[in-house]
């Protein structure tokens, strides 16, 4: 099975185009999991657990794991979902770019050693330094194309040969770099205008959206502009409003299923404006 037959399976199984984002930020951990000798791996497996009928997608960001020396739990925890919930995909967020024979190794990295559905990739050094992705068929590249920060204007939004880069990314990549059917880009939720303008642009072609929750990003607006006809082709993304959803202690919750109120909540939200 392909990223996107696995996508488009769990956006049906779980009725969700709610991607989990897992961003661990020990500070932010419950008491008890700090201190526990793998506290990376229990905290995202307790989210997980909580989450697994609610989401479409993980998405792991790498530098959290890395920053921490935690890549083993990273890849014990892909290991995890691939055994617990293999109809989820797992999205690597990793936004690589770099040389074809670099890019052969973060590759290599992202679906040998993490056995990643898919990983974020960054454009900027053209398409010998997406084609290794590429290579692997069954697996999907998600491409930078107008990211949900702030500063992503400042070069996405320059103007080239008449419109602006961002749409030449999304041109490029639905016209030429897509040969095999397992791209995707990445569309920030703070941008609905250019979401909609992209969606016009790449047909069905499913979209990663961070940028609601924590970002602020509207969820109508987003699901408006980026949905496709048959409801779906996102994946929209939240992380840290979620991992560290504020726990309702009169109604007994830990963080876990704080965790959880907050997907269900986001993913019935997104439902009603598909
Ligand atoms: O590729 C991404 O996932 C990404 C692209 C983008 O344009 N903006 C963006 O926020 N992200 C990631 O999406 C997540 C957003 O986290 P929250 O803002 O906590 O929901 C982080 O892991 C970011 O690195």
């Amino acid at each position: 099975m392909t990223f996107i037959e696995k996508l488009s399976a769990a956006w049906t199984a779980n009725n969700s185009l709610l991607c989990v984002g897992l961003d661990p930020d020990i500070a932010k951990f419950p008491a008890a999991i700090k201190t526990r000798p793998d506290p990376v791996y229990a905290f995202c497996k307790g989210i997980i657990d909580a989450t697994a009928d609610l989401a479409c997608a993980f998405k792991p960001q790498i530098a959290y794991f890395a920053a921490l020396r935690a890549e083993d739990q990273l890849e014990a925890l892909c290991d995890y979902v691939r055994e617990t919930y293999p109809r989820i995909p797992i999205v690597l967020d990793a936004k690589r770019g770099d040389i074809g024979a670099t890019a052969e190794q973060y590759a290599r990295e992202a679906f040998e050693r993490y056995g990643a559905d898919a990983v974020t990739v960054n454009p900027y050094m053209g398409f010998d330094s997406v084609a290794p992705y590429l290579e692997w068929k069954d697996r999907g590249a998600i491409i930078l194309c107008r990211t949900s920060n702030p500063g992503g204007s400042d070069l996405q939004f320059l103007t080239a040969d008449g419109k602006p880069v961002y749409q030449h990314v999304a041109q490029l990549v639905a016209d030429k770099w897509n040969t095999n059917g397992q791209c995707s880009l990445v569309v920030g939720a703070t941008f609905p205008d250019e979401l909609a303008q992209v969606r016009r642009i790449v047909g069905d072609m499913p979209l990663l959206v961070p940028g609601i929750g924590a970002q602020g990003g509207d969820v109508q607006a987003t699901v408006n502009a980026g949905r496709t006809s048959a409801g779906t082709g996102m994946m929209i993304n939240s992380s840290r409003a979620i991992l560290y959803a504020k726990p309702d202690q009169a109604a007994g919750e830990d963080h876990a299923k704080a965790a959880r109120r907050v997907a269900a909540d986001t993913r019935n939200e997104i439902n009603r404006f598909r």
